[in-house]
């Protein structure tokens, strides 16, 4: 009598099936690599091209015939990628430290695995490592969404030599984390003031008189909490992996969109890719209607700001207040409209930086 294939055997024939097409993976994605490899020798200039990888991404994730997420797609060929680039040219990434930090992540999120990582104790050390060539990139941090500005990474905008190549949204959610402390025995909560400020009204709910320490970054909290009975830190899955400690309560931050936004910092900055960013720094003088003036020629042109920032100029506070503005606006430097607004902009402005053009996070779009 026949009987019904036993789901046993659907299992086997599906394994084999998979194992084929596992084989056929790996034979394309040699190719790809040796086409890389190959485009590598030939390249004139700059070996990572941002908007060429930004490209390859947004087209795969719009091709994508599921079911994967697109999002999981992306992170495929940003592996791909990743390890391709590398056969190029193997990079050296600086972020702000120590390991498990959201720049690490986002550093990681942005070039794959396949680059060597190097932590850094500061933002101004993330910039001095990119300028001296001890590394090829650097991530820093530039914006939250609850807190506002880096200030930090804004300073030193102004001065360094490097260009901007890349931008990174990073969703960032926050975790208490103990070594195995329960709840109501914690005595001390550390973190960054900025991840603090982002839990603030968890915290009250949830652990109400408990001292909050604030120190350098997510991650220093995180040992701390290794190192301390009954302190806690707040900070990323990652730096609950790096330093070992138990979640107690994930996903704390009181606004459920928190998003950093971070900034790829190189040599050189990124051609287009259709869908781009400029950064910009302007001074102005402190006369009536002075930044309206300065910004006419976008309205005019027909370029979005996407971002518009004011800081005061350093050693200019007592005798008279001037003011530096980061603006970011769509498109590229290239695009005629953009370069149009750029050229009015310069030629009105006290002094005017193009901090350079890339694509609009991948994440993102
Ligand atoms: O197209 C190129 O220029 C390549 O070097 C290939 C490739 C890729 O793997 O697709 C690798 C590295 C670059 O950053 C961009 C793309």
């Amino acid at each position: 009598m026949a009987t019904d294939p036993s789901p046993n055997d659907e299992l086997l024939k599906l394994r084999d099936a998979i194992d084929a097409i596992d084989t056929q993976v790996l034979q394309l994605i040699s190719e790809r690599a040796r086409h890389a490899h190959r485009i590598g020798e030939i390249k004139q200039g700059n070996i990572y091209r941002p908007e060429r990888e930004a490209q390859v991404l947004r087209r795969l994730a719009d091709d994508n015939p599921g079911p994967l997420p697109p999002q999981a797609v992306k992170t495929v060929f940003r592996e791909i990628m990743s390890a391709c680039l590398a056969l190029e040219q193997p990079l050296t990434v600086a972020f702000l430290g120590p390991v498990g930090t959201f720049s690490e992540s986002a550093a990681r999120r942005h070039f794959g695995a396949a680059p060597t990582f190097q932590p850094m104790a500061t933002i101004d050390d993330v910039f001095r490592a990119v300028e001296s060539g001890n590394a090829s990139y650097g991530v820093v941090p530039v914006e939250n969404s609850t807190e506002g500005a880096v200030g930090r990474t804004l300073d030193m905008l102004l001065s360094t030599t490097q260009m901007l190549c890349g931008e990174v949204m990073l969703r960032v959610e926050q975790n208490l984390m103990t070594r195995d402390t329960p709840l109501n025995e914690i005595r001390c909560v550390y973190s960054h003031a900025q991840s603090l400020a982002q839990c603030h009204e968890w915290l009250n709910r949830n652990l109400p008189g408990v001292p909050v320490v604030a120190v350098a970054s997510n991650a220093e909290a995180a040992i701390r909490a290794s190192e301390e009975e009954r302190a806690a830190a707040i900070a990323g899955q990652a730096a609950a992996d790096a330093y070992g400690l138990k979640i107690l309560a994930a996903n704390i931050e009181d606004d459920p969109a928190n998003t950093t936004r971070f900034l790829v910092l190189g040599e050189h900055d990124a051609g287009p890719s259709g869908r781009d960013k400029t950064s910009i720094i302007f001074t102005v003088q402190n006369k009536a209607g002075a930044v309206v003036s300065l910004l006419q020629p976008l309205a005019e042109e027909g370029v979005s700001m996407t971002k518009l920032q004011s800081r005061p100029v350093r050693g200019f506070g007592s005798g008279g207040w001037q003011y530096v503005f980061y603006v970011d606006v769509e498109g590229h430097q290239h695009d005629p409209a953009v370069a149009r607004a750029l050229s009015r902009i310069r030629a009105e402005a006290g002094s005017l930086k193009v901090l350079g053009s890339y694509p609009v996070s991948v994440n993102n779009s």
